[in-house]
C-alpha cells in the first residue's frame, strides 16, 4: 500500500488569503477596490480562459498601479431573469474568490443580484459601477462581453463609453483547446458526462464541491469503510459512479475514494453523495468538507454479497492512492 502523504501548506479551502479583498454590497466600496482596472463577468468554475483574461488584467493595473478587480454578480443574473434556464453553477462565491485571488486578482465584487441593478441600461451600468463606484481607469473584457438591461450593451458601445471617461478597454481573444473555445458550459457538459479529469484541464484547479458531513445509514464503519456523507451541496454534482480526489477537511487533507449514487449492494435507492478518507480517522459528522475530483473510476453497481463489495472498495482505495500520489507529485 503507498504510503499516504498529507499536504502540509495551509488549507486552500478554510484559509482566506490576506491579500485579497472581497465584499459583497450594492453600496459604497472600500478604498482597495478604486482607480484599477476592472473585468466584469461571472467567471463561472474559474477556467484556463478566464486565467487569460486575468493576466491581461494584471498587466493593466500595474500600468493604472491600481488594484485588479473582478466584478462578479451572485447570484448569476439568469438565475433571476429565467431561472428555468440558469444550469447549476460550478463555483460559489468564496470559492471562485480564492481561485481568482491565486491567478493574481486583489479585490473581488461580488454584487449581490438585485431588481435594481438589472433594470440599468448599458449606459447607466457605466456610468455608476464602472465611473462611479469603482473609479475605474482601465477594464478587460472578452469579445462576446454583454453588459446592462436585456445584454443590449457589447464590446462596441463598451469601446465608445471607456473612450469617452478615458479609459482603456483591452479585449482579451477566448481560449480555445482542440478546436473549441474554453467556456464555463463546456465544462460543465464534460462534469455532466463524469469527466472530471478532462474538466480539470480546462479548469485552473480540479473541480471542486462542498458539503457538511451528516449522518448516512451507519452501514460503512461496520463493513471497514466509513464514508462522510455530503449534503447541502449547491453546485453541479458529476453523474452517479465511483470518483478518486481529494478531501479538505478542517483537519487537513485526505485522499477521497468518493460513491455518487444509491448504494444497490442493501437495496438502497436513495441518492447519496460519500467519500471514504483512506488513513482518517475521527468524526467529521457536522463539519464542512470540500470534495476536488481527480479521475472517474468506475460505475456504481450491485455486488452478489458484502464480501465482493468490500474486496472492490479496497481496490478502489488502492486506485484512488495511486491517482493522489501521482497528483500530489505533479503538483510539487
Ligand atoms: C469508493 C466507494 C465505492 C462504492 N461503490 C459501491 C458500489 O459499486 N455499489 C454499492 O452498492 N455501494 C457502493 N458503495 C457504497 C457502500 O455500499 C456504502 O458506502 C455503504 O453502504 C455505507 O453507507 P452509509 O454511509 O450510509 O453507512 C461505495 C462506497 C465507496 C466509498
Ligand atoms: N476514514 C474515514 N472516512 C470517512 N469518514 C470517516 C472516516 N473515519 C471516520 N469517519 C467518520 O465516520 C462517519 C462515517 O461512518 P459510517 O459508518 O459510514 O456512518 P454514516 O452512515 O453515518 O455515514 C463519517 O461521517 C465520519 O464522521
Amino acid at each position: 500500500m503507498p504510503a499516504i502523504r498529507l499536504a502540509t501548506q495551509p488549507l486552500a479551502c478554510f484559509h482566506k488569503d490576506p491579500a485579497l479583498h472581497l465584499v459583497r454590497t450594492s453600496g459604497p466600496l472600500p478604498a482597495e477596490f478604486l482607480g484599477g482596472a476592472v473585468a466584469v463577468g461571472n467567471f463561472d468554475g474559474v477556467h484556463r480562459g478566464h486565467a487569460r483574461l486575468v493576466e491581461r488584467l494584471l498587466t493593466r493595473a500595474r500600468e493604472v498601479s491600481g488594484p485588479a478587480v473582478v466584478l462578479t454578480f451572485d447570484p448569476h443574473p439568469v438565475r433571476i431573469l429565467r431561472p428555468e434556464l440558469a444550469p447549476p453553477p460550478l463555483t460559489w462565491s468564496e470559492r471562485k474568490a480564492e481561485l481568482l485571488s491565486e491567478l493574481g486578482v486583489t479585490a473581488v465584487w461580488s454584487y449581490p443580484t438585485d431588481e435594481a441593478l438589472l433594470r440599468l441600461t448599458a449606459e447607466e451600468f457605466f456610468q455608476q459601477i464602472i465611473v462611479q463606484s469603482l473609479r475605474a481607469k482601465g477594464m478587460v473584457e472578452g469579445p462576446n462581453f454583454r453588459f446592462g438591461q436585456q445584454r443590449r450593451g457589447d464590446v462596441a458601445l463598451l469601446q465608445g463609453l471607456c473612450a469617452s471617461q478615458g479609459l482603456k478597454l483591452d479585449v482579451v481573444e477566448p481560449l480555445a483547446t482542440a478546436g473549441d473555445l474554453v467556456s464555463s458550459s463546456r465544462v460543465r457538459d464534460l462534469i455532466r458526462q463524469g469527466d472530471v479529469a478532462a474538466a480539470r484541464q480546462l479548469l485552473t484547479r480540479p473541480y471542486r464541491l462542498r458539503g457538511l458531513v451528516t449522518h448516512g445509514a451507519q452501514r460503512g464503519s461496520k463493513i471497514g469503510f466509513p464514508t462522510a456523507n455530503l449534503a447541502g451541496i449547491d453546485t453541479l454534482v458529476p453523474p452517479i459512479g465511483v470518483y478518486a480526489g481529494r478531501a479538505f477537511t478542517p483537519q487537513g487533507i485526505w485522499p477521497a475514494a468518493i460513491n455518487i449514487g444509491p448504494n444497490p449492494t442493501f437495496g438502497e435507492d436513495a441518492f447519496k453523495f460519500e467519500a471514504h478518507l483512506p488513513g482518517f480517522s475521527g468524526s467529521l459528522y457536522g463539519q464542512p468538507l470540500e470534495i476536488e475530483f481527480l479521475a472517474r473510476v468506475r460505475d456504481t453497481r450491485p455486488f452478489a454479497s458484502v464480501a465482493e463489495l468490500t474486496q472492490q472498495l479496497a481496490a478502489d482505495v488502492q486506485t484512488v492512492l495511486k491517482t493522489y500520489e501521482q497528483d500530489t507529485a505533479e503538483d510539487a
